[in-house]
């Protein structure tokens, strides 16, 4: 490559194969023809028993901004040798598609669609690694930071991870979609500028060790602010840490605002304990005890267990890696394409893995809950044109298992998509920050206890209508036949 050129799109933030089928689909002159693409993931990550939506304001921006400027022209003309008829086609390319996605913060499930682009094929193609590359991690990590919130039962979350994120793309984005997934603040400033949300922090022990001993180290923090908490264990928790960060609090008295202290170290039941009566009777009965280190969602269970007397904890690389598992896994298939009679046909990915079977056809998922409560019965994918929602009665079965059904009768039933673009122009009014985690609390707040508890949860409904069954099954006889027909004889 002759030049570094100028990172000054997101155009090019794909796959060349997709780039390499715009092509063939521009030499064929099907470019154009009308395609329905839609995303969904396979496995709960965590082995949850949902999934917390996030990504769609990241994809806004992205589709937003979607056209090849000079330099990306410029750089694929030098690396692929495109003929110009070509690389002018992408010159011109301005996004026209629709795209249909759950909303942030919506709790979603497998093997359902989560977005739905349908358009122009080449410009459906085109997208789809910039799309799953962001609802992978975002989506990831605010399921992540919900199974941290649901065991820490109303206690402050605070989420520490720059320093340990995969680079400063996800320490950002991680840090907005843990605030969706229930965190109270990040320790990510430009985060926090970004996207408006609650900045926090304590001091490291840096700190401490520039003056030597706590005491002379939380007196110059507190000379400098007003909200304190002091970081208690360099040196020795118990003997030096808890006496120190007294001692300033009683000699400053109202001039500061003594917080609590924070531990990073040791064993945190124990010492929480013994710092919580040391604070007690020093007449701090309102300062809170912070805890950070290597801490999950099972560590803080357990500690919670042990009867722990922490209020706040600040977790960082476990949350913002997806530390046991870093990957979602969200696919994005073709499920219906223009024939050369103008005609929209389904279709599917035939796989001989049983699970890997995609559904065809365009698809609306609705949530189905019961009015009498309020509370979920599952998802009914359905075949975009049905209307389970003007239906009395809902008969609903396992796609798999078809022997497990119920009829479902006075309930409400939600569409989960919802048009953000349609035929390239933005109808969606972004949420705030704030309406969105609002929002995932109370859904989340009406699934069954079974569904959301982290350990072996439920497995939640997600039905086919019955339409979209048998053309599922039709599908794939037609489908096997045809390429049966179409192979040729060696
Ligand atoms: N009572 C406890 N029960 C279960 N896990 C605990 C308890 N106390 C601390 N832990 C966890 O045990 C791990 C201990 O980490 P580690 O062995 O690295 O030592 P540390 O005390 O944190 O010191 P350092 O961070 O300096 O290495 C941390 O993940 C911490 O969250
Ligand atoms: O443990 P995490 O969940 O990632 O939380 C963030 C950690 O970052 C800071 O430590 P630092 O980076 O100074 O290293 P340390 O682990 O040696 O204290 C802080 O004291 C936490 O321990
Ligand atoms: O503010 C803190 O205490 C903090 C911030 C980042 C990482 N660890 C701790």
């Amino acid at each position: 490559m002759e030049e570094q050129y100028k990172d000054d799109s997101l155009v090019l933030h794909t796959d060349l194969y997709q780039i390499n089928m715009m092509k063939t689909y521009w030499d064929q002159g099907i470019a154009d023809k009308h395609a329905v693409f839609e995303g969904y993931f396979r496995k709960y990550p965590f082995k949850n028993g949902y999934a917390v939506y996030a990504g769609l304001e990241r994809i806004v921006d992205y589709l937003k901004n979607l056209r090849f400027t000079k330099t990306d022209i410029d750089y694929l003309r030098e690396v692929l040798d495109y003929p110009e008829a070509f690389l002018e086609y992408l010159e011109n390319f301005e996004f026209k598609a629709t795209l249909r996605s759950a909303v942030e913060g919506e709790l979603v499930f497998a093997n359902e669609p989560i977005i739905q682009v349908e358009g122009p094929l080449a410009q459906c193609q085109l997208i789809e690694t910039a799309i799953l590359n962001i609802i992978n991690f975002q989506t990831l990590i605010a399921t992540k930071a919900a199974r941290i919130s649901y065991v820490s039962e109303g206690d402050t979350l605070m989420e520490f991870g720059a320093r340990r994120a995969q680079e400063m793309d996800a320490s950002i984005w991680g840090a907005r979609a843990t605030y969706i997934g229930g965190f109270d603040a990040t320790s990510n400033v430009r985060a926090g500028k970004m996207f408006n949300m609650p900045i926090a922090g304590t001091h490291a022990h840096s700190l401490v060790q520039v003056y030597r001993n706590d005491y002379d180290a939380f007196m110059a923090y507190a000379k400098s602010h007003k909200d304190c908490v002091f970081l208690i264990d360099t040196y020795d928790t118990l003997r030096s840490g808890v006496p120190a960060a007294i001692q300033v609090a009683d000699e400053l008295g109202d001039k500061i605002n003594f917080l609590g202290v924070r531990i990073d170290s040791g064993d945190m039941a124990y010492q929480s304990k013994k710092i919580r009566q040391q604070l007690d009777e020093a007449g701090y009965p309102n300062a809170k005890i912070y805890a950070s280190s290597d801490l999950d969602e099972m560590t803080i269970l357990n500690l919670k267990m042990q009867g722990a007397k922490i209020d706040v904890w600040g977790v960082g690389t476990k949350l913002i890696t997806a530390f046991d598992q870093p990957a979602l896994g969200a696919v994005y298939k073709l499920v219906s394409i223009e024939n050369d009679e103008g005609v929209m046909v389904d279709t599917l990915k035939i796989s001989s893995n049983a699970e890997k079977v995609s559904t065809p056809g365009r698809k609306q998922v609705w949530r189905i809950t019961r009015n009498s409560d309020g509370k979920s019965e599952g998802d009914y994918v359905a075949l975009w044109e049905e209307r389970p929602d003007q239906l009395e009665e809902l008969y609903m079965f396992h796609p798999t298992y078809t022997y497990i059904n119920k009829t479902v009768t006075d309930f409400t039933a939600r569409p989960i998509l919802q048009d953000i673009f349609v035929d390239g122009e933005l109808v969606y009014e972004l949420p705030t920050l704030e309406e969105i985690k609002e929002y995932s609390l109370k859904h989340r707040n009406a699934l069954w206890d079974e569904y959301v508890r982290i350990l072996n949860p439920e497995d939640y409904p997600v039905d086919l209508s019955q339409k979209a069954w048998d053309h599922k099954m039709n599908t794939i006889q037609l489908l096997k036949q045809t390429v049966q027909k179409k192979a040729p004889k060696l």
